[in-house]
């Protein structure tokens, strides 16, 4: 991979109504054949990550090969036995609900997603559209800052639009007791299991197995809290042209997701023949995602898959998906070693940081971001 490189346009812009169509999305994601043909083959296995954390790099590998499998399929596997504590997990969707249920509207208001200028805050559901719907989810983003990891980074962490001020919006501790320490505890440990999995996805890819750490000293990681609420009519328990939407269908933006959900299933997954599948909840794991920096490097090998949410059920769905980027100010281009001899990338260099806001904000009503913006009340 060339060390430097100048980039004349800082992103595969997307244009408003481009990004409103399933179409275009799949455009997005690369014309060459898939890997899977059919949805026989589609598949999200269940990976026991155990031996991952193992000093054998054989048994790292073998973890790897599974990663490997999965992300040359349907884009999407489980993990258990990933060390990430049950009481924080716990208390992260307590968190969630109590935000959800109890934190006064008018305090909700004050952190309101207009006031950012990174896509952070209280995210009203309809607010916001990722592809046209009227979404049922309510939301509240919070991005990156020193006191959220343990481990530390490099002190050179820089925001998705390069400055600097942390532009995070808590609530009032007296109004939520306890909350940034329930959402602290369970960053912290997300953040780190991210960084093991990625040393995992090089492996994955042949590569050794530290050749993403200079690009995660100073990580973007951008942690939603989601409530959907139950539908107000019964829902079809498949898919139909008229469901309550919770969240639009889309691709995840940075290298991978990890999503932890309360038991109440939603997430439903675009399979090759262009059904929805849906991913239940298994207790005590994660599912794991590629997004879209893990496609662009490996030029489409990996697949970012098309999911959305759609609550079909009779109770409340909270869910937490942690969005693992690399460093902001790095600039994201296709592998040579996945590239076949001759092979053209399909993906023009991007600069993280850069494409992740631009493609937040396609949500808003005039594609141009939340930040002072009172009208962005999306439906059809
Ligand atoms: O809530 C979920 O289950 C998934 C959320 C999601 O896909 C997202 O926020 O990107
Ligand atoms: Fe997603």
């Amino acid at each position: 991979m060339a060390a430097a490189v100048s980039i004349a346009r800082a992103t595969d812009s997307t244009t408003l109504q481009e990004a409103r169509s399933t179409d275009y999305i799949k455009s997005r994601l690369g014309s060459s054949k898939p890997a899977v043909v059919n949805d026989a083959d589609f598949k999200i296995p269940i990976i026991d990550i155990s031996p991952s954390f193992s000093s054998s790099l054989a048994a790292r590998q073998a973890v790897a090969d599974q990663i490997h499998a999965a992300c040359t399929t349907s884009g999407f596997f489980y993990i258990t036995q990933h060390g990430v504590s049950t009481a924080s997990r716990t208390g992260i969707l307590r968190q969630a609900e109590r935000f959800f249920k109890e934190y006064p509207r008018d305090k909700k208001e004050e952190m309101h997603l207009r006031k950012s200028k990174l896509g952070y805050g209280w995210e009203p559901s309809s607010y916001t559209s990722i592809a046209g719907d009227v979404e049922s989810k309510e939301a509240f983003n919070f991005g990156y800052e020193g006191g959220l990891d343990r481990e530390g980074g490099d002190g050179l962490y820089r925001n998705l639009d390069g400055t600097s001020e942390c532009g995070n919006m808590w609530p009032e501790e007296g109004k939520l007791e306890g909350f940034y320490k329930g959402v602290r505890a369970y960053y912290a440990e997300v953040l780190q299991l991210s960084r093991h999995i990625f040393r995992l996805f090089a492996l994955s890819l042949s590569l050794p197995e530290n050749y993403f750490d200079p690009m995660m000293t100073h990580p973007g990681g951008i942690c939603r809290l989601l409530h959907y609420p139950p539908p107000t009519s019964p829902q079809p328990s498949t898919a139909s042209s008229d469901e309550e939407i919770g969240l639009g269908a889309h691709t995840d933006y940075e290298c991978f997701t990890l999503l932890h959900s309360s038991s109440a299933p939603g997430l439903e997954i675009l399979t090759p023949s262009g059904s929805w599948h849906r991913a239940v909840p298994v207790p005590g794991s994660f599912i794991v995602n590629v997004a879209d920096f893990l496609m662009r490097w490996t030029n489409g090998v990996y697949k970012s898959t098309i999911h959305r949410v759609v609550n079909r059920g009779s109770e409340e769905r909270y869910s937490v998906p942690f969005f693992f980027s690399v460093n902001y100010d790095q600039v994201v281009e296709t592998l040579e070693t996945c590239l076949k001899e001759g092979e053209e990338s399909k993906y023009p260099p991007i600069k993280a940081g850069e494409y992740i806001l631009e493609r937040l904000n396609t949500t808003t009503k005039d594609g141009k971001g939340f930040f002072g913006n009172a009208d962005v009340v999306e439906g059809k």
